[in-house]
């Protein structure tokens, strides 16, 4: 990763129409890169944050998108294929990508939906049901499409009524094939038991579901997806690198759940597993910065109609696709770990999968950006994260060799 202080003008992303203008710094002032970690108020940082900077990053990739299908994946598709390389498309459409013909048939859709010249390669996952056979394992393996397994516990969040009722008992055989074929098992990580609190699903799933199927199938792959608890820093951290990883959010690094009901009750900071206590957060924080090899970049870019999220039962699910690099790139600056950037979004992830690092690389400019209030799809409208707010770290659209 390089860093360099830029005379060059910066410019805006046209396609993400900034709604107001900024002055450009002065390229004068000579800056600290690296602020002192943990120490994000100091004179240094205060000073890096009031000149012109780019910072070059290998092209990243998201292990976590949700693309959705139609007139909605028309829309947020480009908001992906301009920053990342690839992504692991998740299943869980209606109905769910259950097999490798339908994984096929999905990504065709998604290749026809490209923007013209993209490179985006989307990375197809099978959504696990407790009727999914070995067989349908080494068809997906073979197919050379399908990258991943999803486990959705059954009602445990959108689109998992499909899902798994009981994953020790129902998938064992399936689990083993995976192994062989060193085939990924993604995981929401929640028990659905409505006895047990909302806040206390992650914790509970690992010590009842998870902990022991590791001890059962410790060769299996694992990524657990989203996590939201110094429980699930804890339980990563405790088993071997290469075999259990974890996906982190923006929104996970970024609120705790006060962000639900600041001022009222907040619809677009909803998404499952729902945001935690601030001690979870910081937990989180400093895991993914520390260097650390398990952890990788996964938006969980969530698009919901905005009726559906304002609604008396609204949708869990966060939209962040088109803000998610810049979002990345401010919860590492704050903690002064900008230089652990690039591991976390572009090297971590294609190291678990054992798949090759990406080549071109994508520029972040420190040029505040407004977020737009919406995008627009066919019929209707998906408010992004950050909704209308100014974020510092641009990143350019174009790759850059
Ligand atoms: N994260 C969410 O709150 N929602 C996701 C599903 C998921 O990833 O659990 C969705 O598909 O909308
Ligand atoms: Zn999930
Ligand atoms: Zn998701």
């Amino acid at each position: 990763m390089q860093f360099a202080i830029t005379t060059a003008a910066v410019s805006a992303n046209p396609h993400l129409k900034p709604l107001v203008s900024f002055p450009r710094p002065s390229p004068q002032h000579r800056v600290r890169v690296h602020p002192p970690r943990h120490r994000p108020n100091t004179r240094a940082s205060a000073m890096a944050s009031s000149a012109t900077q780019e910072l070059t990053i290998t092209r990243p990739d998201d292990w976590h998108l949700h693309l959705r299908d139609g007139d909605v994946m028309a829309a947020v598709l480009p908001h992906s294929a301009r920053h990342f390389q690839r992504a692991i498309v998740m299943p869980n459409l209606k109905p769910p990508v259950t097999t490798t013909s339908r994984a096929i048939a999905y990504r065709d859709e998604i290749m026809k939906a490209l923007p013209p010249g993209s490179s985006f390669v989307p990375l197809m996952t099978l959504y696990l049901t407790d009727s999914t056979s070995p067989e349908e394992i080494k068809i997906a393996r073979k197919s050379g499409v399908v990258f991943s397994v999803k486990l959705y516990p059954a009602g445990a969040t959108t689109n998992s009524q499909d899902g798994v009722t009981d994953i020790l008992g129902k998938c064992l055989p399936v689990l083993e094939e995976m192994v062989k074929q060193e085939m990924p098992l993604l995981v929401h990580g929640e028990v659905t038991d409505p006895h047990v609190d909302t806040f206390d699903r992650e914790k509970v799933f690992i010590e009842k579901i998870l902990a022991p199927l590791v001890q059962k199938l410790p060769q299996l792959k694992i990524v657990m997806e989203h996590i939201t608890t110094m429980d699930a820093v804890n339980f990563v951290e405790s088993c071997k690198e290469g075999h259990v990883a974890a996906t982190v959010t923006p929104q996970h690094l970024l609120l705790n759940r006060n962000a639900l009901f600041q001022g009222g009750l907040q619809p677009h900071n909803y998404c499952l597993p729902v945001l935690k206590r601030e001690t979870h957060r910081q937990a989180i924080v400093s895991a993914v910065t520390s260097g650390s090899r398990q952890y990788f970049l996964g938006t969980d870019s969530a698009p919901h109609d905005k009726r559906m999220k304002e609604c008396s039962c609204g949708c869990a699910g966060i939209y962040s696709a088109p803000v998610a690099l810049s979002l990345y790139a401010k919860v590492f600056e704050e903690v002064g770990a900008l230089d652990k950037l690039e591991a976390f979004t572009s090297f971590n992830g294609p190291d678990f999968y054992g798949l090759p690092r990406n080549t071109s690389k994508i520029v972040l400019r420190r040029s505040p950006w407004k977020v737009p209030a919406t995008y627009a799809y066919g019929s209707g409208v998906i408010v992004p994260m950050s909704t209308g707010n100014t974020l510092e770290w641009l990143p350019s659209d174009q790759p850059e060799e």
